[in-house]
């Protein structure tokens, strides 16, 4: 089991400062949708050539033309992207394809994916790397979390890596890792807290412990 920090609400100085203090406790740092809209694939660019040995993970969430994101993110050093369980199968196939000629990872994310059950199966036919289950703020705000999500993947994905992000804090995490994912993502539960070093510890221990 491995885990995955999540940087959103910072910019590249922020998101570097916070890696500095993190990186010998996450096995890969995500640069979120929201950093990637203000500052461009140049976030990853700048993050991989700070830290070449960390995995970086590019949140496009991407929901078309796959094939060409991918190879843009690939190129700015990006090793996993993710791509939207909801968009259409072509796009989906055309991201894994490129992604495997640039030595990268697809991670679907399954937000707002209606039928839990039917698009994993489906998805996890086209060969993607991960599936990831994901309450993002809006649903969190609802007072939503992927738990049972998780459960309903880990039923029916036979090949691909299983995920888990949105809200997980260091107090639910136990839980979390009771469902076994193969990766867990963590923004606020690290980068939101007073000692960003002492929550990345605690949580590396547990994921470590669990698996
Ligand atoms: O993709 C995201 C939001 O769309 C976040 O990166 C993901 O939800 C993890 O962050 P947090 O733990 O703060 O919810």
């Amino acid at each position: 089991m491995e885990l995955q920090l999540a940087l959103d609400l910072v910019d590249i100085q922020g998101a570097k400062e916070i890696v500095n203090e993190v990186a010998a406790y996450v096995d890969v740092v995500e640069i979120g949708t929201p950093v990637i809209i203000n500052e461009g694939l140049r976030a990853v660019k700048e993050l991989k050539a700070a830290y070449p040995h960390v995995k970086v993970l590019a949140d496009l969430k991407i929901m078309d033309a796959g094939g060409y994101e991918v190879m843009k993110a690939s190129e700015a050093g990006a090793d996993i992207i993710t791509v939207l369980g909801v968009s259409d199968d072509t796009t989906i196939s055309g991201a894994v394809a490129e992604a495997r000629k640039q030595g990268t990872k697809i991670m679907v994310d399954m937000i707002n994916v209606p039928d839990m059950a039917k698009r994993a199966q489906e998805i996890d036919a086209l060969g993607v790397d991960y599936i990831c289950v994901h309450s993002g703020y809006d649903h969190q705000a609802a007072g939503k979390n992927s738990l049972e999500d998780l459960a309903t993947i880990k039923r029916v994905v036979k090949h691909a890596k299983t995920a888990i992000a949105g809200g997980i804090k260091l107090h639910t995490l136990p839980e979390v890792l009771a469902a076994r994912p193969d990766l867990v993502i963590v923004g606020g539960g690290i980068t939101g807290q007073e000692n960003r070093q002492a929550a990345a510890a605690e949580m590396q221990r547990l994921v470590q412990a669990a698996w």
